[in-house]
């Protein structure tokens, strides 16, 4: 953690919208004029697509199973020196993961390949980070420990298979058999190595469908935001919840520490619980220097 360079992770499974969510942060830091360094996770993982496939024969030949959501096909020492140094000193090296057209169009560099490193800009407020390990412990990392803010984004398990599959067939040229073994075959390390950090962020995001998914590979579109609600979940019971009831219309308390909005307030209800966080933040931050 670190007021000078304060670090904000949002963490969650693949398919769960966590680059859907950082339009809303991205929104958050232009209203109040801040320049953040975005760091996309997938950045972080060890090998590109193709080295990833034979990786992953290699690993099926000698006996075990090697997914992106386990520590092995991430540099996970990598990502926490970047939070490590990103806290200590505003500085760091980051680079891209390039998974479609449209991102190899914009970044400059063949789909399934990465960018080149940078240098994380001089002067910026903060560092956002969206991705699978944000929240991230393992035998040989902390990532958690450097993050003032962590947020999980983790649809019920039925919606974010589906949010993955129509994803990944429809931009990322995958056939639906191809995407029902990935989610197969990663299911321990998605035990192991990801359910385990939503206990560890502060604020998790829970977005359920009101239509049935009961069979998510057959499902033909993914569920609207009319057709959810979403679930916001508190590490603690919040002091300020009688303001988020009033500030955000329809939003229902269902616990101490968690309230429920239709979904199409999702956006919303992440504006005004979060905006206030990062405004503190950044005022804590100039105080200081
Ligand atoms: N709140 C939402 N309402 C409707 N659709 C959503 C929502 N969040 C995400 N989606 C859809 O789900 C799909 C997956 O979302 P997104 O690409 O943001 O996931 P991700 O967590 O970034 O996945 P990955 O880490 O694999 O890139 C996208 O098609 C996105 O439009
Ligand atoms: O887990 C993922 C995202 O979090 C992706 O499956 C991973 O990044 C590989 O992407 P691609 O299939 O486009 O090479």
């Amino acid at each position: 953690m670190s007021v000078a360079h304060p670090i904000i992770a949002v963490t969650g499974s693949s398919g769960a919208g966590t680059s859907t969510v950082k339009q809303t942060f991205a929104d958050i830091f232009a209203q109040l004029h801040l320049d953040a360094v975005m760091i996309q996770g997938d950045s972080f993982h060890r090998y590109d697509r193709q080295s990833m496939q034979a990786a992953v024969e290699h690993a099926a030949q000698a006996g075990w199973t090697l997914t992106h959501f386990g520590p092995q096909a991430n540099d996970l020492v990598s990502l926490e020196s970047l939070f490590a140094n990103y806290a200590a000193s505003g500085q760091g090296q980051y680079r891209h993961y390039v998974h479609d057209a449209a991102e190899a169009a914009q970044l400059g560099s063949p789909v399934g390949q990465f960018t080149s490193w940078q240098s994380v800009p001089p002067a910026t407020d903060l560092l956002f980070y969206e991705g699978l390990h944000g929240a991230a412990v393992t035998d040989l990392v902390n990532i958690a420990q450097f993050a003032d803010l962590l947020i999980g984004v983790a649809p019920v398990i039925n919606l974010e298979w589906v949010q993955k599959i129509q994803r990944d067939c429809l931009n990322r040229g995958y056939s639906q058999q191809d995407v029902a073994d990935i989610i197969e075959k990663r299911m321990p390390d998605y035990i192991r190595y990801i359910t385990p950090q939503f206990s560890r962020t502060h604020i998790n995001f829970q977005r359920l469908p009101l239509v049935d998914t009961a069979n998510p590979f057959a499902v033909p579109a993914i569920p609207a935001a009319e057709e959810s609600l979403c679930v916001i979940g508190f590490q603690t019971p919040p002091l300020e919840m009688g303001l988020y009831l009033s500030a955000i219309p329809s939003a229902r308390q269902t616990s101490a520490n968690s309230l429920v909005v239709p979904g199409p307030l999702m956006a919303e209800a992440m504006r005004v619980i979060i905006m206030p966080i990062i405004e503190k933040m950044i005022k804590n931050r100039r105080e200081m220097s």
